[in-house]
This record gives C-alpha cells, structure tokens and sequence, in this order.
C-alpha cells in the first residue's frame, strides 16, 4: 500500500471508529459535555473580544449540542461581535451567513443553516476567532473532519495568526491523527475536561497555528 493510500485508510477507519464512539455516548453525559464546551467558547469570546466570529451549528451528537449558536450569540451580544455561520455548497465548499437568532433551516446532511443573505467563501477571512467541528484533532493541530474537505478549503482563506479552535469530545485529542498535506491544522480544541487546549506543536512552523 502507498503511504497515500495508507493515510487514507487510516482516516477512514479512525472516522468509523470515532462516530461509533459518539452514538454510543449517554444522553446525560452528552448534555453536560455540550454544556462544558459551550461555556469554555463563550468565555473564550468573552475573553479575547473578536469582532467576527465564524463558528457552526451543532448536529447529531457534535460537541457543543444544537444550543451553541445561540450560547455564542449572548457571548458575542455582550462584546456587538458578528457571528457567522457556515452553509455547505454544492461543491461542499463554504458559503456564510451573519446569524443574529432567527430561526435555522434544515439543510442536507442534517445539517441546520442560517438563512440570511450569503457573504461568500471569503467571509471566513473576516473572522478573527474560527471555531470548527472535527472528529479528533492531534497535539500538533492536525484535524480530522468528516471527510468532505470543506474546512481544508475554508482554512485556507483564515486570515493568517487568527485562532482555529476544534470542539471535541473527551477522548478525541490523540497523540497523533493522519493527516495529509491539504490539512489546514487547528490552533486549539476544546473538551469537555479540559476546556481550550492550545496545540502549539508546530509553533514557528506556521505563523497561522498561532492562538495569541
Ligand atoms: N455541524 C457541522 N456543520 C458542518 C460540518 C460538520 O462536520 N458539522 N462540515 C464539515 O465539513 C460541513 C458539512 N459537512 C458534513 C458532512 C457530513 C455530515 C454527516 O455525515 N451528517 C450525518 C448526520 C449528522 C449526524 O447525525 O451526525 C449524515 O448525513 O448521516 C454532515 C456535514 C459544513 N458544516
Ligand atoms: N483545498 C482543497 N481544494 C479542493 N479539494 C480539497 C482541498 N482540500 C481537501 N480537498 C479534498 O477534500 C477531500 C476530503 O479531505 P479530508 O479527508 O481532509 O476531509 P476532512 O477535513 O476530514 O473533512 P471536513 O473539512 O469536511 O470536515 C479530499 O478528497 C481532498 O482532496
């Protein structure tokens, strides 16, 4: 097998694995970990005062439950910073949308969408805090999303030295994830035990992976 294919192979049986160990988490457990991820963002935005916040809404069992949004609303309210969240494009690439509280839209994938008027794929590049859903994260800040790239594509258009934080679930920050060369890394994660993690492992590698 070439080292390509292998990372690949890697990737896929670390996503079944990874959502097999989500649908198995308790419902309480679950809760309370949405609750511990949504106040350690919160606070996050609390702390750092961003203008432009880029987050996303929360499906199935992704860290942070259905209430993120609006828990980073009232965070982003106390400071008037703009909160945007992503729609998926056909191409699987990014669009996004300022979101102020109106009702979502249920969209492929079981994905929930603003409906607001849409800023286009470099509407990321205005966000000064990037929040994204992942399925793992490594100590180094390689992600691993769902397998759609559309973070990959996304991340590219961050404005430089901005911090990327992936929400987690216990268990979901690993020593080391596969990763290929198209992987935007993350600067931080959050979990549930451990609230933000900063993943400083390529510092100096990559003026992007900073957290400030
Ligand atoms: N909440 C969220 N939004 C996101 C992403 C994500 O991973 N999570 N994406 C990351 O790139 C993009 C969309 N890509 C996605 C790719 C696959 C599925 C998916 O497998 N959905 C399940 C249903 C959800 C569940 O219950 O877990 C499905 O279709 O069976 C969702 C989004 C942009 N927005
Ligand atoms: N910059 C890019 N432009 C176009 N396609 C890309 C880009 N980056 C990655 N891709 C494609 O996206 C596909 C999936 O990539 P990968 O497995 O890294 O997704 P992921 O990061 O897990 O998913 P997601 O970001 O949607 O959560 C790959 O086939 C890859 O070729």
């Amino acid at each position: 097998m070439s080292d390509l294919s292998a990372v690949l192979a890697a990737k896929v049986a670390l996503r079944a694995d990874l959502l097999a160990r989500r649908r198995a988490l308790d419902p309480a457990a679950r809760a309370t970990a949405a609750l511990a991820v949504a106040q350690a963002v919160a606070a996050l935005i609390q702390t750092r005062r961003p203008t432009t916040v880029a987050a996303y809404v929360p499906v199935g069992n992704e860290p942070g439950g259905p209430d993120l949004p609006q828990a980073l609303l009232t965070a982003c309210m106390d400071g008037t910073a703009t909160l945007l969240l992503p729609v998926l494009r056909d191409d699987l690439d990014l669009d996004w949308a300022r979101w102020s509280g109106e009702p979502l839209a249920r969209a492929s994938r079981g994905l929930r969408q603003p409906t607001g008027p849409l800023l286009g794929r470099h509407a990321i590049g205005h966000a000064d805090l990037i929040i994204t859903p992942a399925l793992a994260a490594d100590r180094v800040g390689h992600r691993l999303g769902r397998g759609g790239g559309s973070y990959d594509r996304a991340l590219i258009r961050a404005r430089p030295g901005v911090p990327i934080v992936a929400l987690l679930h216990d268990g979901e920050l690993l020593d080391r994830a596969p990763a290929e060369a198209h992987d935007r890394r993350v600067t931080a994660a959050v979990t549930p035990a451990t609230g933000l993690v900063r993943l400083d492992g390529a510092l100096g590698d990559d003026a992007s992976l900073a957290l400030g």
